[in-house]
């Protein structure tokens, strides 16, 4: 193809063109790349003279300052960042004034304080603070004790429990429902003592009209007309936002499996008459080790800086053949020997291929905090008023309060229903209680051995006189008879719904949600398959004949 002598023109004007804007731009990047070695060529050697000037000028004298200067803001970093971890160990420390405004709140506002105990420790979840807080606010504000999460223990504790602390306020047994829905939560009839296993372990409320009938029952004996307040108070955890959903029916509080899900005070209007205060969970400054706290479930695991004391504590509370046959470790020394082989077995491995015995540790706690390893403590044989309570305050409070009927409420069963739950052995367990009120521990694996205990597994603990908190303790280690499936036949991840009843009741909602969105995606797929096979049959079956 031939060009015209103009279009010939044109492209060696554009092509000269290019070639000048090239020689442009490599001068003028050689002139930039020369005055930037200048520049840096410069500020060093200005920042070579300071430094002969500054050297010349320093005397042993001011280089002692220095040093002693530098050394002062290292230990002024130090002790921030060991506060700091402690912060993070206990996220609730820092915000625990502020939460302790907001419990004052609420006692200042309520006529009726319900305080939550967890059943599995009730007295280990149980705050004289709190007590001592309303007691000296009035003798018109009255303490309710709540025995909530009743279906991890046995009858038989709670209703030890139940004798043991209405020595002091009246106590409502209670299971707050677990139900993940927005409304309707479930709440059941049928009283706490006659409650089957079955009706136990579901995510159903049970408690709440023994409960409504005792808050009815105290309006009436204050000939209260209009509404009263009930605060709900307690350690976190222990489900005090459960309770107040359970009463509502609907989840109007936030529940959460770690603590601190509640931050401020929350109004809750049941009816008219029944205005329900919840209040985030709080943990007073006492001499509580870290380490009892954590397995109380006052600190959020996944922040602990150091999870290798409460998994100690643990480790010295269970007998080491059980723990070995329910993680599937040999025999160790250690805990940490026992963290590192468990980390192994786990497959948590930092780089490099070392066990992360953290994560292991973590684990190990989780199991503890969400129920997959079972305790309860047993109620001291005999009662002492603690000290901030006297005879004259539990007459006053009690005055309030229909006693007869509460009573009749957690009898009812005690008489009548067998002991179902859990498969709990009762008989002695060889504590070995002192005089105070420490309260025993027992503890339980889930899905053990089945094998009836033997005398090693009966261990008595507490020798270690280290961790007084607990007192004396003796460790036991049993299958449960019902409604739990060993752990090689555990329910599978996302169970169907007919072996809902088999998940860990803790569980439970999540499980429901799982199971129902299982549901949903089968009815999908089976409608998916069923539309296509309709289309193909009716293609197949098209016999109109388009061509005569
Ligand atoms: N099995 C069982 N679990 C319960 C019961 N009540 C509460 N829970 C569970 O315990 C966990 C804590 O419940 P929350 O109601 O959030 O406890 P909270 O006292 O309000 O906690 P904070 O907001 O941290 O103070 C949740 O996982 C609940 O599902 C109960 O009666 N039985």
């Amino acid at each position: 193809m031939t060009q015209s002598p103009g279009e010939q023109q044109l492209k060696t004007h554009k092509h000269r063109a290019g070639l000048d804007s090239y020689e442009h731009t490599a001068v003028c990047g050689r002139v930039t790349t020369t005055f930037i070695c200048r520049l840096a060529a410069m500020t060093e050697k200005q920042k070579l003279s300071r430094e002969h000037e500054m050297m010349k000028r320093r005397n042993l004298q001011s280089f002692q300052e220095d040093i002693l200067l530098r050394q002062r803001e290292f230990e002024q970093k130090e002790t921030e960042m060991r506060s700091l971890e402690k912060h993070v160990n206990f996220e609730n420390e820092n915000s625990r004034k502020a939460y302790y405004r907001e419990f004052k709140k609420v006692v200042e506002a309520s006529d009726v304080i319900l305080e939550v105990l967890d059943a599995r420790d009730p007295l280990g979840c149980r705050c004289p603070q709190v007590e001592q807080a309303v007691i000296q606010s009035g003798t018109n504000k009255k303490i309710v004790l709540v025995l909530n999460k009743i279906d991890l223990v046995s009858k038989e504790i709670v209703e030890k429990w139940i004798k043991y602390l209405r020595n002091e306020f009246p106590t409502v047994a209670f299971k707050a429902s677990t139900q993940q829905q927005a409304k309707n939560l479930k709440r059941s009839n049928v009283s706490v003592t006659q409650a089957t296993a079955e009706l136990l372990s579901t995510s159903a409320c049970i408690g709440a009209d023994c409960l409504m009938k005792l808050l009815g029952n105290y309006c009436r004996n204050q000939d209260i007309k209009t509404a009263i307040t009930v605060g709900v108070v307690g350690f976190p955890n222990v489900g005090k936002s459960s309770l107040i959903n359970s009463l509502k029916r609907a989840r109007a509080c936030h529940v959460g499996a770690t603590p601190g899900v509640t931050k401020c005070l929350q109004e809750v209007h049941l009816d008219k008459h029944i205005k329900l205060l919840d209040c985030p969970g709080i943990v007073m400054a006492t001499s509580t080790s870290d380490a009892v706290m954590i397995l109380r479930n006052c600190v959020k695991i996944e922040q602990l800086v150091d999870p290798l004391p409460p998994v100690e504590a643990i480790l010295r509370r269970c007998n080491k053949a059980q723990i070995m046959e329910h993680y599937g470790v040999p025999d160790f020394q250690t805990a940490a020997e026992f963290l590192a082989m468990l980390a192994r077995r786990q497959g948590k491995l930092r780089k490099g291929g070392l066990p992360d015995t953290d994560k292991a540790a973590k684990s190990v706690l989780m199991d503890w905090t969400g129920g997959r390893i079972t305790y309860f403590t047993h109620p001291p044989e005999t009662h002492t008023l603690p000290t901030h309570v006297s005879a004259e305050i539990v007459t006053e409070m009690g005055k309030a309060f229909n006693w007869d009927e509460l009573e009749k409420g957690n009898q009812e069963v005690l008489s009548s229903c067998p002991d179902v739950q859990m498969g709990f052995c009762m008989e002695s367990i060889g504590m070995t209680q002192g005089d105070h009120q420490e309260p025993h521990f027992g503890l339980q694996i889930e899905g053990g051995s089945g094998a009836e205990p033997t005398a090693e597994d009966k261990t008595e603990f507490m020798e270690d006189d280290q961790d007084p908190e607990f007192g004396p303790m003796t460790v036991e280690f049993k299958s449960q008879k019902v409604n739990r499936l060993p752990v090689s036949e555990a329910a599978p991840r996302t169970p169907s719904l007919e072996d809902i009843f088999d998940v860990d009741p803790l569980q439970q909602g999540h499980a429901m949600l799982a199971a129902n969105k299982k549901r949903k995606k089968k009815q999908k797929r089976a409608d998916k398959i069923a539309t296509k096979l309709s289309d193909t049959l009716t293609s197949a079956m098209d016999f109109s004949f388009s061509d005569p």
